[in-house]
């Protein structure tokens, strides 16, 4: 017997449609991508995939993606959690920057490094930058420091204690759960879904707004690869993603 488990990226954020790394700064969703959360709620309730209970990062973008999307499926009454741990990776000093800016003058490889090597992070981001998170009071109480900046391995290390301990026990208790959060923290948990290796992951882009399903055994092991609602749609997104700063 399994349970299903609902992944949502966030819309498209303002720093996502002027094309800059945004990280752990608390951005909001653009008109698009309003829609965009509507529409995926949408998707949800017409597939039949209604959330029990919904587990979100602590970034507005995320927050307000599950609220319109859980409007669209009339859910806005469930149960909620929210935590950093599924925040997106911290962009380390390259929070604030232009995409095309920073491929143009760091080059290709360097670039890609940063954006989708699995263990090097970019830069730490200096505490007196004006994107920078320290004294942000959504994070007091953060169990060690708030991260300068993070590689996707590091995302991995602060996620998946979540994953086990928070979202595991709401599938297990026969719930749908839906995860509302990030381009890096969903393919981070997409990675410890599926056994995806740390090379083949630099290829998986996940697109804004697009529901993607999978049914879990219980324990928190995935029965079979995830699919998207709309296929056609999550694969044009991804493409896009995969596109940025080009
Ligand atoms: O933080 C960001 O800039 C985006 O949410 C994810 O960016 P990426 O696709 O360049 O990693």
């Amino acid at each position: 017997m399994s349970n299903t488990l609902i992944l949502l990226r966030h819309g498209q954020s303002d720093w996502n449609e002027k094309n800059l790394f945004t990280g752990w700064v608390d951005v909001r969703l653009t008109e698009r991508g309003r829609s965009e959360a509507s529409a995926a709620g949408a998707l949800l309730a017409d597939s039949g995939a209604l959330p029990d209970v919904l587990h979100t990062s602590v970034l507005s973008r995320a927050i307000q993606t599950a609220d319109l999307a859980l409007e669209a499926a009339d859910r806005l009454w469930i149960p909620v959690q929210r935590s950093w741990r599924l925040n997106e990776r911290h962009y380390g000093a390259l929070q604030g920057l232009d995409k095309a800016e920073t491929l143009e003058k760091y080059g290709e490889d360097q670039f890609m490094e940063w954006r989708r090597s699995f263990d090097t992070p970019p830069p730490p981001l200096d505490d007196d930058s004006e994107f920078s998170q320290v004294g942000d009071p959504r994070y007091v109480g953060i169990d060690g420091d708030i991260p300068r900046t993070e590689c996707l391995k590091d995302v991995i290390d602060r996620m998946i204690p979540y994953w086990e301990q928070s979202i595991v026990p709401d599938l297990d208790a026969g719930k749908t759960v839906l995860v509302t959060a990030h381009g890096n923290s969903l393919r981070a948990l997409v990675k410890h879904l599926e056994g995806i290796s740390d090379t083949d992951i630099a290829g998986l882009n996940i697109p804004t707004g697009m529901p993607l399903v999978y049914d879990i055994e219980s324990g928190g092991s995935a029965s079979g690869p995830g699919r998207y609602l709309d296929p056609e749609a999550a694969e044009a997104g991804a493409a896009a993603v995969a596109a940025q700063g080009r």
